[in-house]
């Protein structure tokens, strides 16, 4: 199978690359694939695809706010040329996105089916992206996960742990509730879903939820340190944009699929423990 990946250097990227190592790849990013420029649809089909999994994107929440049309640019219209063109040879489609379209006024988790309304310029064209995908006529299967941590690239848990080595307290937003995930776990639904029939939008996440603040906690647990991580609100933390207070994906379709991932703190312990092995045997 010919698998187009976009972002394919970067966190979930490396995982995906290891997990379809075995396929013909054709791996996509910056700076010679550049989702804001005007060929991307045509570099696309002139590849050829079988399947394209479209993980590129403008990540970086706070940038976002500063600068909303490149993040349109990248995530919206960038999608949309990536649709058109699996639609135009036939390639199945994954799009990658995220729990941050939607608002956090909900105070249960939310499902495939609840509508959207993203509360930052980064959830914002993330959203108009799976727009773009459903309207494209694709056989498409949008994938939307959150708080994604792995080896590669920069994440939370990685900022929580080198903190945490030099730093004799840490103070986290503890009013921001969502779910942490392994992109390893998250790799294994997106290969379990790649081929076959299903379409729509699909939550994947470890299972259970937190707040940034509970998962700090656990992150300097797992490194066995004895530290406080001290709660702080989201007006405290002074970033520049919204997040939505609660985040957790529904997983009840994964459920039925029989996919459901690792509950997130064994998911997380594995992580941190094989981290700090790195660490020991590369000083
Ligand atoms: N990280 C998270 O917590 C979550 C991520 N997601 C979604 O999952 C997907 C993968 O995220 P993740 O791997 O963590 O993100 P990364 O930022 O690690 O990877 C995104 C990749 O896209 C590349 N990219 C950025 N701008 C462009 C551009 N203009 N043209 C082409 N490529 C570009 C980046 O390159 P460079 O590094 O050089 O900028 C990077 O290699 C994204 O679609 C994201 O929206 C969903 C939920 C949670
Ligand atoms: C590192 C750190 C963060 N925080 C807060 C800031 C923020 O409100 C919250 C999360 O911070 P981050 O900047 O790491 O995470 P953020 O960029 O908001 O993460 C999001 O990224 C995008 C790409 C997604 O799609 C989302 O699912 C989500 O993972 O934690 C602290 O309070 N203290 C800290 O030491």
């Amino acid at each position: 199978m010919r698998i187009l990946m976009t972002g394919a250097n970067g966190q979930l990227g490396c995982e995906l690359r290891r997990v379809f190592a075995s396929e013909t790849l054709i791996l996509k990013d910056l700076p010679e694939f550049d989702l804001s420029g005007l060929r991307i649809e045509e570099d696309v089909v002139g590849a050829r695809p079988d399947l394209i999994i479209h993980a590129g994107a403008y990540t970086d929440v706070d940038g976002a706010e500063r600068e909303p049309e490149r993040a349109m640019a990248i995530n919206a219209s960038g999608t949309a040329q990536v649709a058109r063109a699996a639609a135009r040879v036939g390639a199945r489609l994954l799009y990658i996105s995220t729990d941050y379209v939607f608002p956090g006024t909900q105070r249960h988790p939310y499902s495939e089916a609840d509508a959207p309304a993203p509360v930052n310029a980064y959830g914002l064209s993330k959203w108009r992206g799976e727009q773009a995908v459903a309207e494209s006529g694709a056989d498409a299967l949008i994938v939307r996960t959150a708080w994604l941590y792995g080896a590669m690239g920069k994440n939370f848990v990685k900022s929580i742990m080198r903190a945490a080595l030099t730093q004799p307290s840490l103070r986290v937003v503890d009013d921001q509730r969502g779910s942490p995930t392994s992109v390893e776990d998250l790799a294994s639904v997106i290969k379990a879903t790649a081929t076959g029939s299903m379409q729509g939008i699909l939550h994947v996440t470890n299972r259970g939820d937190c707040t940034w603040c509970e998962f700090a906690r656990a992150i300097v647990e797992a490194m066995n340190l004895d530290i406080s991580v001290l709660p702080i609100s989201t007006t405290e933390a002074g970033r520049l944009a919204p997040r939505p207070a609660y985040s957790v994906l529904g997983q009840q379709r994964l459920a039925r699929l029989d996919l459901a991932p690792r509950d997130w703190r064994e998911a997380l312990n594995q992580f941190v423990k094989a981290e700090q092995a790195l660490v020991t045997v590369h000083p």
